[in-house]
């Protein structure tokens, strides 16, 4: 990964191949077996089963912004030519003036018809969330604030606290009860993510339960994930909002030639073929193949039991 992104610079992932076309099994390292065996699910289903028909054959995105500095946001919004972009926010290590002048100078690029949502991953206490999103949307003018702390219950009060329209994302993709957001009124905006939830059917699902407009985001993932993601937005009967998929610019590398590089904030609904000779760059050495088919076989053991219970 050429820049830093959730803390990560290198993004590994296993590739597999079904009836149905290629499937991206990608949780992060840091995932135990247990949160692993929905992004399971979300590859078999890519590689075997396929996925519902879009309602339409492309869909906006959004420009992902990490937590560089203010020039460097600015050249990033300038070369996606989206015109909503989503500012990662509260990094540790930095500081709110840090945030603001990144806000800041993404605005100044997008001018006032751009939209601009910022997301602080859990990062912030319900204090400092209000007085952050306060800060930022005098600067930012913000579309809405995701997963500004860690738990539904805060997102709740912080909600109940600001103007700005709150997004939850953790406290779907890693809650053990993703309604509780509906439940307790904590989030105008859903941001579902295709593999932590199970795949394309499983989001639909949410989607229709759960009430809310839904964001559909990447895992930062390759553009065979990415597919999977854009198969989601294409199939939901509503798509209000911009979707974080634009996000191989996020990579150094993909596993074809033909990625799907969004253009002028829009990408086509299709699917990704693996090719050998782009795979010849981002290959894995022997050692990290091997860890993958272990934990491709430690999960699928997992999946099975679940399945049989
Ligand atoms: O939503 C986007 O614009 C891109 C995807 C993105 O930001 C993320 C993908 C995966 C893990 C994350 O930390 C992050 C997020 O929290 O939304
Ligand atoms: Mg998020």
């Amino acid at each position: 990964m050429p820049v830093r992104f959730r803390g990560i610079h290198r993004r590994e992932g296993l590739l597999m191949r079904g009836a149905a076309g290629w499937g991206e099994f990608s949780p992060f390292l840091d995932y135990d077996d247990e949160e692993c065996v929905p992004w399971l699910r979300a590859a078999l289903e890519a590689a075997h089963d396929g996925w519902p028909e879009p309602v339409r054959d492309r869909v906006p995105v959004n420009a992902t912004v990490p937590a560089v500095g203010p020039e460097q946001a600015a050249q990033i919004v300038r070369t996606s030519g989206a015109s909503t972009a989503k500012v990662k926010v509260a990094e540790r290590g930095q500081t709110l003036a840090d945030d603001v002048a990144r806000v800041e100078a993404v605005r100044d690029v997008l001018g006032s018809g751009g939209r601009v949502r910022v997301d602080a991953n859990g990062g912030w206490s319900v204090d400092d969330a209000v007085a952050a999103v306060k800060a930022l949307d005098a600067v930012g003018t913000l579309e809405y604030v995701e997963q500004p702390c860690a738990s539904v219950e805060e997102l709740a009060l912080v909600r109940r606290r600001v103007d700005v329209p709150v997004a939850a994302d953790e406290s779907i993709r890693r809650a053990a009860d993703p309604y509780r957001v509906r439940d307790l009124e904590a989030a105008d905006v859903a941001v579902l993510k295709v593999q932590p939830l199970g795949g394309v059917r499983a989001c639909l699902r949410v989607a229709e339960e759960i009430g809310l407009p839904v964001v559909v985001s990447s895992a930062v993932e390759s553009s065979v994930g990415l597919a999977a993601g854009v198969a989601l937005a294409a199939a939901l009967p509503e798509l209000p909002y911009a979707c974080g998929l634009g996000t191989t610019s996020l990579l150094g590398g993909d596993v074809t030639s033909s990625p799907l590089d969004p253009v002028d904030g829009w990408l086509p609904v299709r699917t990704v073929d693996v090719e050998e000779a782009a795979l010849a760059d981002v290959a894995a050495d022997a050692a990290t193949d091997a860890a993958w088919r272990a934990r491709f076989e430690r999960v699928d053991a997992l999946r099975r039991a679940a399945v049989a219970r």
